[in-house]
């Protein structure tokens, strides 16, 4: 091949092509960015809601609500193979991104659809009397998006790169910057809007969470991102499909392998790669691409690993920050927006480390080569774990001491006139004056107890408690009809309070937002919001304002005595079930870093990697590989959460940290091992020493082009060739 200077080559093809070109970018790519930031906003925005869809709307448990979740991650990750193998060996990119970008908005409004719980609520009671239906129209709905998104993944990358002539390899490089920057634009946007959009309240017959907005609007993005993509028809490089790449390379593989089996014996001569096997009836040049294929795919192995460890953000993380408190002064950031400061943290550190960091590495003569940085990136994301294990153990000592499964816990409120002396069977003695408590739980290793209290005459009653379950019993002014009362055993939701009333008043009482309670009885726990909430307290005519400032994640029992109308409210007491969170959420922001500098490191100089270590035919194919250790990472979240429970969240993440911290041995051992290529380049040499003069090549490409319109930039650059 003849190597001309970029230069030279930029004046001839700039004369012979007709491709649109804004500061050295083809402007083709404009749309397929702005296609991206669509479809991504879409995906993210859809995801964010996703769980509590599942657990609000169709009421399955949070076990169920999270596997199904990663699952379907996993499947979005898995799709890109099919999608790989349509593109290449059949539509080509362009029409394949356009087909199952149809599927992909077809599935997004079956999704919006399935949420309208107007649709099956016949009896008008808000809640939808066919969750069959809404289950069956959902998963198809989720399906079709798995398919969508990750079908077109690995061909939007590709295609992007694709726009690019051989002379613009540094724009290339910016491209895939510029391209991530877009998707964590799209999803920072839309993990933003989708929850404010669910918090409206919307329906026909009854007012609900608008759940059908939170999906209808990433399903109106994602048709708007395929008329974007479609409107830049005219403009693109369209490869043609190189027929079925895939079914020949595994053919060609499987015939490797027999061939090398039917020749064992040492007789016979070795041959330098197992793949050469493949050579009595295979294409040297095919041969080589499969190299070179399997050479990359091999390094793969280890790199689910950081994926499982950057996935949990949106698991453990957030769990993590509901145990922790939000109050920044100026604003209240909720345990979920949390996971934003990801996507704001990737939009500056991604121009920071293109523009200064990598650039300066270069300048003090360090070779800072992709497979080098995705190993740092490796080890900054086990940093972040570290990171998030000592906020853990922070945590830990404010945390209350929750049951074991095989444990029991119990409080004992005394709303009775006096002070009781309570006995517990066997030995466990209280005394509690009244309106009261004991000063904690008191753990049991057994459930059947019997309760006696010291008033006169004694009462004795006897009680199960629940295995794994916190109680209170409630004694009221008529201790004889004391009850239990299941409390909270973990932190409540979304750094919410969960609170209760004992009704110690004579009569009915009526509470702002609850029903109304009848004396002696303990409502239900509502959850509220942290801030200054009032309350009014109402029986008949009489009425008091009860205000209270909460926290993050407690749980209180407010204990109402007789005398609560004649002194305003102010005799109500207050039992502390559950401490407010004290560690503060900006101790996340450390983690967080860590674990997006080593995305930067990682996921993007991966991507750049993946592109452009495929041959030309095969790069939506190492795409799709790449996407496929996301995958793998996401089974590896599910199989570890259901086998692995550790006792200690802390140790988890240690586990999670260590674990790769050796993966990213191994693999900067296998990088050393490996050597960068230019695909071309090969392909190029293959094609010579088969003896096919590369004019000779160049002859029948040129043939084949001028039959086809779309072609007529790759002749540019073949002409300056020749
Ligand atoms: N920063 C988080 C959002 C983001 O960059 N996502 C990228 C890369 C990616 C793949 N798997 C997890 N992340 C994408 O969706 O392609």
């Amino acid at each position: 091949m003849i190597n001309l200077t970029d230069e030279k080559m930029d004046k001839t093809t700039k004369k012979k092509k007709k491709t649109a070109e804004c500061c050295g970018y083809p402007i083709s790519i404009f749309f397929i960015v702005v296609n991206e930031f669509c479809e991504r906003f879409s995906y993210y925005g859809m995801r964010a809601v996703l769980v509590l869809y599942f657990r609000y709307f169709l009421l399955w448990d949070d076990d169920l609500a999270t596997s199904i979740y990663h699952a379907f991650v996993a499947l979005c990750y898995l799709t890109p193979i099919l999608g790989a193998i349509i593109a290449d060996s059949w539509l080509g990119k362009f029409k394949t991104i356009i087909y199952l970008s149809i599927v992909y908005a077809i599935g997004q409004v079956t999704m919006a659809i399935s949420t309208i719980h107007d649709i099956t609520d016949a009896n008008r009671d808000g809640t939808p009397d066919n969750f069959t239906f809404h289950i069956a129209l959902s998963m198809l709905g989720l399906i079709l998006i798995a398919l969508g998104t990750g079908g077109i993944k690995p061909c939007v990358a590709a295609f992007g790169g694709d726009q690019f002539q051989e002379h613009q390899s540094r724009q290339l490089n910016t491209f895939f910057s510029v391209f991530y920057l877009c998707i964590n634009a799209g999803s920072l946007l839309s993990t933003l809007i989708t929850p404010v959009l669910r918090a409206q309240e919307c329906g026909i017959h009854t007012q609900q969470q608008c759940y059908p907005l939170a999906f209808g609007v990433p399903a109106v993005l994602m048709v708007i991102s395929l008329v974007v993509f479609i409107a830049g028809s005219g403009m693109y490089v369209k490869t043609d499909p190189e027929g079925n790449i895939m079914w020949s390379v595994c053919k060609c593989i499987g015939f490797a392998i027999k061939n090398r089996f039917r020749h064992r014996s040492s007789s016979y001569p070795k041959r330098e790669h197992w793949m050469d096997w493949a050579n009595e009836k295979y294409d040297k040049l095919l041969i080589a691409q499969i190299k070179m294929v399997l050479k990359v795919l091999f390094l793969y192995i280890p790199l689910p690993m950081f994926w499982t460890l950057f996935d949990q953000k949106g698991s453990r993380w957030t769990l993590q920050a509901t145990t922790m408190s939000g109050d920044f002064g100026a604003f209240i950031l909720q345990p979920d927006q949390m996971q934003t400061v990801n996507p704001i943290l990737i939009l500056t550190l991604v121009p920071i480390m293109d523009r200064l960091i990598f650039p300066l590495i270069q300048k003090c003569g360090l070779n800072f080569s992709p497979l080098k940085r995705m190993t740092v990136g490796m080890l900054f994301a086990a940093m972040a774990f570290v990171s998030a294990a000592l906020v853990q153990i922070e945590i830990d000592k404010t945390l209350p001491n929750f049951p074991s499964s095989s444990e029991s816990q119990l409080k004992v409120v005394n709303t009775y006139s006096t002070t009781l002396n309570v006995t517990i069977s066997p030995n466990e003695h209280l005394l509690i004056e009244s309106f009261g408590s004991s000063a904690d739980y008191v753990t049991f290793d057994h459930q059947d107890i019997t309760v006696s209290l010291n008033t006169n005459p004694v009462i004795t009653k006897a009680f199960s408690l629940i295995k794994g379950g916190r109680q209170t019993l409630i004694i009221p002014s008529d201790p004889t009809v004391m009850y239990l009362k299941e409390d909270v055993k973990s932190k409540p939701r979304e750094g919410k309070n969960a609170i209760r009333f004992v009704n110690g008043y004579t009569a009915d009482l009526n509470i702002t937002n609850l029903d109304s309670i009848e004396p002696s009885a303990t409502t239900n726990y509502t959850l509220v919001n942290q801030g200054k909430r009032d309350f009014v307290l109402r029986h008949g005519e009489q009425w008091c304002e009860f205000s209270r400032k909460f926290g993050f994640g407690a749980s209180y029992t407010f204990l109402i005595p007789s005398t609560v109308f004649s002194d305003d409210c102010e005799s109500i007491t207050e039992v502390e079930d559950m401490k407010p969170n004290s560690v503060h959420m900006a101790l996340q922001i450390p983690q967080y870093f860590l674990i997006t500098t080593g995305e930067v490191m990682f996921s993007v100089t991966g991507l750049q990697f993946s592109y452009s270590q495929a041959p030309k035919n095969m790069k939506s194919v190492l795409q799709a590989g790449w996407l496929c250790t996301n995958a793998v990472g996401n089974i590896i979240v599910l199989i570890v959460a259901e086998l692995g429970k550790l006792p200690k969240q802390w140790a988890e993440y240690l586990l999670f940290a260590s674990l790769l911290v050796a993966v990213s041995i191994i693999f900067s051992i296998m990088a050393y091992f490996y050597t960068y290529i230019d695909p071309a380049e090969i392909e190029a040499q293959v094609r010579k020493e088969q003896g096919l003069e590369p004019e000779e090549m160049e002859k029948e490409t040129l043939e084949m082009e001028e039959k086809d319109e779309d072609q007529k930039n790759e002749q540019g650059v073949k002409q300056t060739k020749i």
